[in-house]
């Protein structure tokens, strides 16, 4: 999937809102499954902060789904663990005193992410960002507590594909040391594959019916997730539903997506680099920007005259646009910019929230 295809909107941080783009619209659905090379630029992409790493997600067009004669009550559960329980553990009910009930029709003013981020939003809640917590002082606090957190995941249809990267990454990320119990509601329960998991961390299956219609699957989760809750209440302290199309990582700067060719003016080296710049928000005094255009025009033009399309064209790192002329870095002009900003570094970075992939308006 290419997410440069996707349309990337600009966002005026003083009216920043929740866009709702379907993005089943968008050529991205009919991505084949078998074909997928996935170009995630770690700035770009919209992403979860779970346990202090990104959850990035793909998605598929499930077109392969096969309709079922099956009905939800043949879901069968295997994962009920009575005995396990603590019902009386404090962090249970601590929890509902977190609720706040809006009262009915109350109109008023949209909750500010910019100051929230510091003094605290409207609704008195924060909002979660990288730094505004420290994970060890979490991890410290929370772990002796013995905690069991579960986590759901529907792996209907063809998405059954996804779960192995999911399951894995999730070992390697996903609350590391604490009791994890994760759910995998499939409907191809042969295909579930094997992943090895640390003590205190299990895997359990449901099976849940197959369907033609992936607004159908996505759809009758919170009913199935619903059930499971009712059965794993007593024993079990948090809960996360995360779409199986997604996985945790955390990338080191060698495998942003920078222009690798030497040959490239746009080249950097493994350990080159600071972040991954998105090309599609930048400014700065017009001195400074003339200059920051002209070396990466000069560069892109000069890479072109040099005609090192010939090594280029084998290299499979291309997107196909790119093999048909061979000509271009990696990322055209963002890769310049990038080189260009690892030897001129920018006075000030803008956090993703200034340009965020838009998933749905
Ligand atoms: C990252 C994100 O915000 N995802 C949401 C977005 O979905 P996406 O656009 O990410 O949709 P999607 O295709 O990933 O479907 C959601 C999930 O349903 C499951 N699935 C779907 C199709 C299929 O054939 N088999 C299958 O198992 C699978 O777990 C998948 O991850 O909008 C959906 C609305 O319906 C849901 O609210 C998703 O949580
Ligand atoms: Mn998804």
């Amino acid at each position: 999937m290419d997410v440069r295809r996707m349309d990337v909107r600009r966002m005026d941080v003083r009216r920043m809102d929740v866009r709702r783009m379907d993005v089943r619209r968008m050529d991205v659905r009919r991505m084949d499954s078998k074909a997928s090379p996935v170009r995630l630029s770690p700035v770009r992409l919209s992403s979860v902060r779970l346990s202090s790493v990104r959850l990035s997600s793909v998605r598929l067009s499930p077109s392969d789904s096969r309709p079922s004669e099956s009905r939800p009550s043949d879901s069968r559960s295997s994962d009920a663990h009575p005995s396990d329980a603590h019902p009386s553990d404090p962090s249970l009910s601590l929890l509902d005193l977190s609720v706040l009930h809006l009262p009915h029709r109350l109109e008023y003013k949209k909750p500010s992410i910019i100051k929230g981020r510091r003094h605290g939003n409207a609704l008195a809640r924060p909002v979660v960002w990288e730094s505004t917590f420290d994970p060890e002082l979490l991890d410290a606090i929370f772990k002796p507590q013995n905690l069991t957190i579960a986590a759901t995941v529907f792996a209907v249809g063809k998405y059954i594909q996804f779960l192995k990267d999911f399951l894995e990454t999730s070992e390697r990320f996903f609350f590391v040391g604490y009791n994890v119990h994760i759910y995998i509601f499939t409907d191809r329960p042969n295909e579930v594959p094997k992943v090895q998991t640390a003590p205190g961390r299990k895997v359990s299956v449901r099976v849940v019916p197959s369907s033609k219609r992936w607004q159908e699957i996505s759809a009758r989760r919170m009913e199935m997730v619903h059930g499971l809750l009712q059965d794993i209440r007593s024993f079990t302290h948090f809960i996360f539903c995360l779409d199986v199309d997604s996985k945790y990582y955390l990338d080191p700067r060698s495998r942003f997506p920078y222009e690798r060719r030497p040959e490239s003016r746009a080249y950097m080296a493994p350990s080159d680099g600071d972040f991954y710049y998105c090309g599609g928000a930048f400014g700065g005094s017009l001195t400074k920007v003339l200059e920051m255009t002209q070396v990466c025009s000069k560069n892109y033009r000069d890479d072109e005259k040099d005609g090192i399309e010939a090594a280029w064209q084998e290299e499979s790192h291309l997107n196909r646009d790119d093999e048909k002329d061979g000509i271009e870095a990696a990322w055209q002009e963002e890769s310049h910019l990038n080189r260009y900003f690892w030897e001129n570094k920018p006075s000030k970075v803008l956090s993703p929230e200034y340009l965020w992939q838009d998933f749905k308006s």
